[in-house]
C-alpha cells in the first residue's frame, strides 16, 4: 500500500512539473508579445483575448488542478487521465490531450456525478451520450506549485476498501476565514445535478441548512456562463441576497471561479434603481424590533399585512387598479388649441383605447398627447396667415399644457397611495371602490396610516416596482438571463412573479430552507407557492439533505429541535465528521456576563478563527458587547448596520447570523424565558445552532425550551 501510494505521489509529482512547466511556457510566449495599445478595434479585441487567457494561465501557473479522473470510453478501450482544474488550459505541443480540462465541461460532470461502484458511467457529450469505465478518481491537492495532498476516492484495480468521503472530510475539517470560498474540488453528486441543470428552467431548491445552497447557486452562475456562452452574459445574471453584509461574506467565490460582472443585490437596492423616484424606506431594523425584539409578538396570519403585499391576489389587485386607471385616463373634454378648432374627445379616446391600445398606460398617455400635438402643428399650417398663425400657435401652447394636466401623473408612489385609498385620488373613485372593497378593512388602515406619513417598506416594493413595470414600456436592458435568489423562504410570491417579468425564460435558481423561515410575516409557508407561478414543465425541485458545514454531533442536536419544534418533516443527514459533543451550560443572570467572558475565552484558546456569540435579541447583543469590550475582550458587534463582513469573532442577535458560519459557536440564553414553545422560535434556535462548524455551546437558565434536548454533554468547558 505504501509502496502504491510512493509510486502514486512520484507520477503526479512528475505529471505536476511536466504541466507547470507548459503552463509557465503558453504564458511566457504571450508575455513576450506587445501589450496592443492602438484604435484597431480587431486588434484590440485579440488583445482582450490575450489578456484573458494571460490571467487563467497565471492563475493554473499556481494551482493548476485538483482532481484526476482516468476515463475510458466504450469502444475506445483506452484509459486515458483528464486532469481536472478551475479553468481549463489547451493542448500542449507533444500531447494531443487538453492539458487541464475545465470543471465546467462535460466530461469533467464525471468527476462529480460519479461514486464510486463496478458499473458504466457515462455523461451527456455536445455529440450525445457517452459512456465508459471509470478507472481512478483522486483529488490532488497542490498549493502554490508543490504537491500537498493526494487522496484517492476510488480505485478500480486496488483491493483496499476506499472510503468515498475521506477528502471531503478532510476539506471540512479545515477552519473557515471570513469569506465563503469555492468548492470546486470536491462538489457532491447532488450538488452537481443543480449545478449543471439546464438553463430555461426555474429550480426551486429546498435545502436543509449548511446544505451548501449559496455555494451551489454562484457555482451554478459559472457553469451557466460557461455553457451557454453565445446566450448568457456576466452582466445579466443576477443574485439576489438578504443584505449587503452577506453580499460581502459570499463576494470572493466568483471571481474565485473566474467570473466577474455578475450583479449581486439585495431586492431592495434592485427595485429602487428601477423605480426612477427617490423612495425612502424605513429601515429594516425596525421591522427586525417588531418582529424579534418585543416579547410580545403579534401572530401572523393571511391578514398581517406583510403576508397580504407579498400574495398573488395582491399582485393582480395592482393590476386591477392600474387597468381601472386606464379606463379614466382620457380627460372628460374635447381639447380646443383656439377658438374655433376642436378635437373631440371621442376621436382622442379612439386613439387611446385602439391605435396605441399595445402601449402601457404611461407611454400611451405620451403617445396621445403628441398625437395631438401633431394634430395642431397640422391645423396651424393651414392658418389664413402668418400673423394669425403665430397668434393660434400662442393659444394652443398654453391650452395644450393645461390639457396635458388634466391627464393624470403615472407616479408609482403616488398610484400606490390611492390603490390604499390615500393621498390626491386621480381615477375615478367609483371605480376605485371595487378594489379598495377587496383589501381586508384592517389593512386598508393600517397600510394608509402608514402611507399617509410617508412610511414605505420593503414589502411595498413588489408592488410600486410593478405598477411602474404597468406603466411604463419594459426597459430591455433590465431584462435578466438568469436570476438566482437565495435564502428565498423570505421571498414572498409576488417577488418571484415580479422577477419573472424581468427574466428570459423563466430562468431561475430559487433556494431556501424552509426550516429557517423566520420571516414567516413575509416568506412562503410551502414551495408551492413559488413553483406554481411556472407552468409545470418549466420548473424542477430538488431537496438537498446532506449538510456539510457542521460536525454530526451539532446536527444531530438541530434535528431535534426541527423534529420537537418545527415538525415540518426535514431533518438533515450528516456527513460523518465527528467533532465534540454539543454543550449545555446553565449560567444564572446574576454571573451572565461573567460567565460568558469565561466560556468565550476558553473557545478563543482553542484558536479557532471565526467564533460567535448568538444573542436572542439585538439589545442583548449591544448591552453584552458593551460588557465584553470593557472587560477588554476583542469581539466585533454585528448589528445589521454594516455592509461590510469583517470575520473574526463576533457578537449578533442570532436573526442576523443567518447564512453566515462560525468556526465556534455559544447561543447565549437558550431558555423559556428568551425563546417560546412555538416553532417560529424554533426555527430561531435552529438557524442559530447550524451556524457552527466545529463546537456548539449553549448557555441557558432553569427552563428549557420543550425542542431542546437536555441530552446534550452536561460537562462544564474546561
Ligand atoms: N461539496 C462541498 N464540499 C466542501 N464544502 C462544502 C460542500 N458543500 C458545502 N460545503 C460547505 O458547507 C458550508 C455551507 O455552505 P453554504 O453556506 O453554501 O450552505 P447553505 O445551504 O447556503 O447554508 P445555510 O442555509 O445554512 O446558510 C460552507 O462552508 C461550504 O463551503
Amino acid at each position: 500500500m505504501e509502496k502504491d501510494f510512493q509510486s502514486a505521489y512520484q507520477e503526479e509529482k512528475h505529471k505536476l512539473q511536466h504541466t507547470l512547466d507548459e503552463v509557465d511556457a503558453q504564458l511566457n510566449r504571450l508575455q513576450q508579445i506587445p501589450v496592443y495599445t492602438g484604435h484597431d478595434f480587431t486588434e484590440q479585441v485579440l488583445e482582450a483575448g490575450r489578456e484573458e487567457q494571460r490571467k487563467t494561465l497565471a492563475k493554473s501557473a499556481r494551482e493548476p488542478y485538483f482532481g484526476r479522473l482516468d476515463f475510458a470510453e466504450n469502444g475506445s478501450g483506452e484509459r486515458q487521465p483528464l486532469y481536472i482544474g478551475k479553468v481549463g488550459v489547451g493542448k500542449s505541443e507533444i500531447d494531443d490531450q487538453p492539458l487541464v480540462v475545465d470543471w465546467r465541461a462535460p466530461v469533467a460532470s464525471l468527476f462529480y456525478s460519479f461514486t464510486g461502484g463496478e458499473e458504466m458511467a457515462e455523461y451527456e457529450s455536445p455529440e450525445g451520450l457517452i459512456e465508459g469505465l471509470v478507472y481512478l478518481k483522486r483529488n490532488i491537492v497542490i498549493r502554490q506549485r508543490l504537491l500537498e495532498r493526494l487522496a484517492d476516492t476510488y480505485d478500480r484495480e486496488s483491493t483496499e476498501p476506499v472510503v468515498t468521503d475521506e477528502f471531503l472530510v478532510y476539506r471540512l475539517g479545515e477552519n473557515k476565514d471570513n469569506k465563503l470560498r469555492d468548492i470546486v474540488s470536491t462538489i457532491q453528486a447532488e450538488q452537481d445535478r443543480i449545478i449543471r441543470a439546464v438553463k430555461n428552467t426555474a429550480l426551486v431548491i429546498q435545502g436543509v441548512a449548511g446544505s451548501g445552497k449559496t455555494t451551489v447557486a454562484l457555482h451554478r452562475l459559472a457553469f451557466l456562463l460557461y455553457q451557454y456562452q453565445e446566450q448568457v452574459s456576466a452582466e445579466k445574471m443576477i443574485i439576489f441576497a438578504p443584505n449587503n453584509m452577506f453580499l460581502d461574506y459570499i463576494s470572493e467565490v466568483l471571481p474565485e471561479l473566474g467570473v466577474g460582472d455578475i450583479q449581486q443585490s439585495t431586492f431592495a437596492d434592485w427595485a429602487q434603481s428601477i423605480l426612477d423616484s427617490d423612495i425612502r424606506l424605513i429601515p429594516a431594523s425596525e421591522t427586525y424590533e417588531y418582529w424579534f425584539e418585543s416579547p410580545d409578538r403579534p401572530e401572523v396570519s393571511e391578514e398581517t399585512p406583510s403576508r397580504f403585499k407579498g400574495s398573488i391576489g395582491f399582485m393582480k389587485l395592482v393590476r386591477e387598479f392600474v387597468e381601472r386607471l386606464e379606463r379614466t385616463a382620457v380627460p372628460e373634454m374635447d381639447f380646443s388649441p383656439w377658438d374655433g378648432a376642436v378635437l373631440s374627445r371621442d376621436e382622442i379616446m379612439d386613439w387611446f383605447s385602439n391605435e396605441y391600445r399595445h402601449y402601457p398606460l404611461a407611454k400611451r398617455k405620451e403617445r396621445v398627447i403628441a398625437r395631438i400635438h401633431r394634430w395642431v402643428e397640422m391645423r396651424l399650417k393651414k392658418a389664413p396667415s402668418e400673423a394669425i398663425r403665430k397668434e393660434r400657435k400662442k393659444k394652443a401652447s398654453q391650452r395644450e399644457k393645461s390639457y396635458g394636466n388634466k391627464w393624470p401623473k403615472y407616479e408609482p408612489l403616488a398610484l400606490y397611495k390611492q390603490l390604499f385609498k390615500t393621498g390626491k385620488i386621480t381615477g375615478d373613485a367609483e371605480s376605485l371602490a371595487a378594489v379598495w372593497e377587496q383589501i381586508p378593512a384592517p389593512i386598508l388602515k393600517s397600510v394608509s396610516a402608514e402611507l399617509k406619513k410617508d412610511r414605505i417598506r420593503d414589502e411595498d416594493l413588489p408592488a410600486l416596482v410593478y405598477i411602474h413595470t404597468l406603466l411604463n414600456e419594459m426597459d430591455g436592458s433590465r431584462r435578466f438571463d438568469h436570476v438566482v435568489i437565495d435564502e428565498a423562504q423570505d421571498f414572498s410570491p409576488f417577488h418571484v412573479a415580479l422577477l419573472d417579468l424581468y427574466v428570459r425564460g423563466s430562468s431561475f435558481t430559487i433556494l431556501g430552507d424552509l426550516s429557517q423561515g423566520i420571516h414567516a410575516y413575509r416568506g412562503v409557508q410551502a414551495w408551492e407557492e413559488m413553483s406554481s407561478l411556472f407552468p409545470e414543465e418549466n420548473t424542477d425541485y430538488f431537496p438537498l439533505t446532506r449538510s456539510y458545514r457542521s460536525t454530526m454531533e451539532i446536527i444531530e442536536f438541530a434535528n431535534i429541535i426541527l423534529e420537537r419544534g418545527v415538525r415540518n418533516g426535514i431533518t438533515a443527514v450528516p456527513v460523518f465528521r465527528s467533532g465534540d459533543p454539543v454543550r449545555m451550560l446553565e449560567c444564572t443572570p446574576d454571573n451572565r456576563p461573567a460567565v460568558i467572558a469565561d466560556y468565550w475565552q476558553q473557545l478563543q484558546a482553542k484558536d479557532y478563527r471565526t467564533t460567535a456569540i448568538l444573542t436572542r435579541t439585538l439589545h442583548e447583543a449591544q448591552a453584552l458587547h458593551e460588557q465584553l469590550t470593557a472587560a477588554g475582550l476583542d469581539i466585533h458587534l454585528i448589528d445589521g448596520g454594516k455592509a461590510a463582513y469583517q470575520g473574526g469573532h463576533s457578537i449578533l442577535p442570532v436573526y442576523l447570523s443567518k447564512g453566515l458560519e462560525f468556526d465556534a459557536v455559544i447561543v447565549t440564553d437558550v431558555d423559556t424565558d428568551h425563546y417560546r414553545n412555538d416553532s417560529w422560535d424554533a426555527k430561531l434556535l435552529y438557524v442559530g445552532c447550524t451556524r457552527a462548524l466545529h463546537e456548539l455551546w449553549l448557555l441557558h437558565g432553569e427552563q428549557l425550551p420543550e425542542y431542546v434536548t437536555a441530552e446534550a454533554d452536561q460537562s462544564a468547558a474546561q
